[in-house]
């Protein structure tokens, strides 16, 4: 039984994070989907909660074919003390997919199998891009699953971080 690891924040999730996983679903036998940042929402990096995020990954992975579990995990203070932390909210794994050279190295560290999986059309997809389009009410509806787009429709989430964007 091989499991794989992926954490991201999911601010929101988006076609670049699918695409990942729809190769992580061919190397491995189970999926563990790490939502970090947990503690985060309602700010302009991080407008959506972490239950909001399971739901539009859990939706948007409802076909992907491999048996999956979504895991929100906060953040720590102490970064040497965070591959803990994160191994003691999940299943166990054997390998870690991530870009981030922080998490790369906290992993290196600790000796679990890291790989970097490639990026999808980084220009248009990525978290800050498409928080960018819905503060300027340009077309992010491409840029996500379906599901995501019926999640943040659901949660009024294009209206929320509009708000959370203005000055008093
Ligand atoms: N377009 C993409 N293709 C492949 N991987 C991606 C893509 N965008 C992000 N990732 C990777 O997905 C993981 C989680 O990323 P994250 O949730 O921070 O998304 P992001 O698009 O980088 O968001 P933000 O712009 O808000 O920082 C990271 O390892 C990141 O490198
Ligand atoms: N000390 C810590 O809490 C710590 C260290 C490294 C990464 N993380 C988290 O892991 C996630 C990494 O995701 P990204 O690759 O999307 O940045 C983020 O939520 C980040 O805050 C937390």
């Amino acid at each position: 039984m091989k499991r794989g690891f992926y954490i991201g924040r999911f601010q929101p999730y988006h076609n670049g994070h699918q695409a990942v996983l729809e190769g992580i679903a061919e190397e491995v036998d189970e999926i563990i989907i790490g939502v970090g940042s947990a503690q985060l929402s309602h700010d302009m990096q991080n407008p959506f909660t972490a239950g909001e995020r399971v739901l539009m990954i859990t939706r948007a992975l409802e076909e992907i074919g491999c048996p999956f579990y979504v895991i929100p995990i906060e953040d720590l203070r102490r970064n040497a003390l965070w591959v803990a932390h994160v191994t003691s909210m999940t299943p166990p794994f054997d390998i870690c997919y991530t870009s981030n050279p922080l998490v790369i190295q906290l992993f290196r560290e600790a000796s679990i199998s890291i790989k970097s999986p490639p990026m999808y059309l980084r220009e248009t997809l990525s978290g800050t891009a498409i928080r960018q389009k819905m503060l300027l009410g340009e077309e992010w509806e491409q840029c996500v699953p379906p599901a995501v787009v019926e999640v943040i429709l659901e949660i009024d989430g294009v209206s929320r971080l509009r708000t959370i964007s203005e000055t008093d």
